[in-house]
């Protein structure tokens, strides 16, 4: 299994937004506000933004039938950079939709894109400029430093890896063969901003938020357990990013990480990606075991 990335003229910033559907807004708004600590920007008729930084959002939470992804949202570095990836996507046979001037508005954005991940269908925007919030970020029952990565499990693992590394720029910093592929939005230092798991199913996998210190993790597991909230994973450390880690589930039972430390990489001279051994201890060095709900719920929502 190749673990090449080819040279893209798409650069990415950093992943910025996800946005999720929820069976009952004010119940996950609530989850995530009081329990996960993210804070509310806004709420509106279309969604609430919540956010862990000063971008005016860095979660949205939208009603919807099925729980699950609605799309991903990764900033580029200027408009200029966006024309280039309208014009590159389009030379990929992928069908580019404008937002509308409503749409970048609610979403207090300069300008965006957007196409969907050939295979699993992941709407993925593409976006230049989220406003900056007059105040800053406080944090509450945990010190959240930003929204970390999404996952997927995707049933045709290499026709995924062939598009996002061959064909949209993402860079493999890991690869465990044939099940995972952690993968870094060139330039952007981070270890994974996204990654893919082999799966019989396309769903969502996990969110992650990034914590500043290792008594987030220990705290969010008595806070996130005297609220009867289920842990399905962890605590541990992955091997791949070396991070510290704990998952638990929402209300509608999608998985919510928080993880502590993170492998970076620079541009240029980076080390190769590695190949490792598909066993649990690569997930979990400390030994835990998942439980059966980790992962599981989180239906990409594709058009009707
Ligand atoms: C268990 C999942 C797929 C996983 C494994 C490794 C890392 C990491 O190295 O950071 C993750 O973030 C994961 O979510
Ligand atoms: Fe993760």
């Amino acid at each position: 299994m190749s673990v090449e990335s080819a040279a893209s003229p798409l650069r990415y910033k950093r992943l910025a937004y996800v946005a999720l559907n929820v069976s009952d807004l004010a119940r996950s708004t609530a989850f995530y506000r009081d329990l996960v600590g993210l804070s509310v920007s806004e709420s509106c008729e279309a969604f609430v933004a919540l956010r862990c930084s000063r971008d005016h959002h860095n979660l949205l939470l939208y009603r919807g039938r099925q729980p699950g992804i609605k799309r991903v949202g990764f900033e580029l570095d200027s408009v200029a950079e966006l024309a280039t990836a309208r014009r590159e996507l389009e030379a990929l046979g992928l069908s580019v939709e404008a937002l509308s001037k409503e749409e970048l508005k609610a979403l207090r954005t300069v300008d965006a894109l957007r196409f969907r991940l050939p295979g699993c269908g992941l709407c993925i925007e593409l976006l230049v400029q989220m406003m900056h919030m007059a105040e800053p970020y406080r944090p509450t029952v945990s010190k959240i430093e930003r929204l970390g990565h999404v996952v997927l499990n995707v049933r045709d693992f290499q026709a995924a890896m062939d598009w996002l590394c061959g064909k949209l720029g993402f860079r493999v910093s890991d690869l465990v063969p044939e099940f995972a592929a952690f993968l870094r939005c060139h330039p952007n230092p981070l270890h994974h901003s996204f990654a893919i798991l082999a799966g019989a199913e396309d769903h969502l996998n996990h969110i992650n938020f990034m914590v500043t210190d290792i008594d987030d993790i220990g705290c969010a597991m008595n806070r996130i357990k005297k609220a009867g909230v289920e842990v399905v994973f962890g605590p541990g450390r992955h091997q791949p990013s070396e991070s510290i880690f704990l998952y638990f589930q929402d209300p509608d039972g999608m998985t919510v990480e928080y993880s502590f430390g993170m492998e970076k990489f620079p541009e240029f001279g980076a080390r190769e990606a590695r190949l490792l051994e598909p066993v649990p201890a690569t997930l979990d060095s400390w030994g835990s075991v998942p439980a059966p709900g980790f992962g599981k719920t989180g239906r990409i929502e594709t058009p009707a």
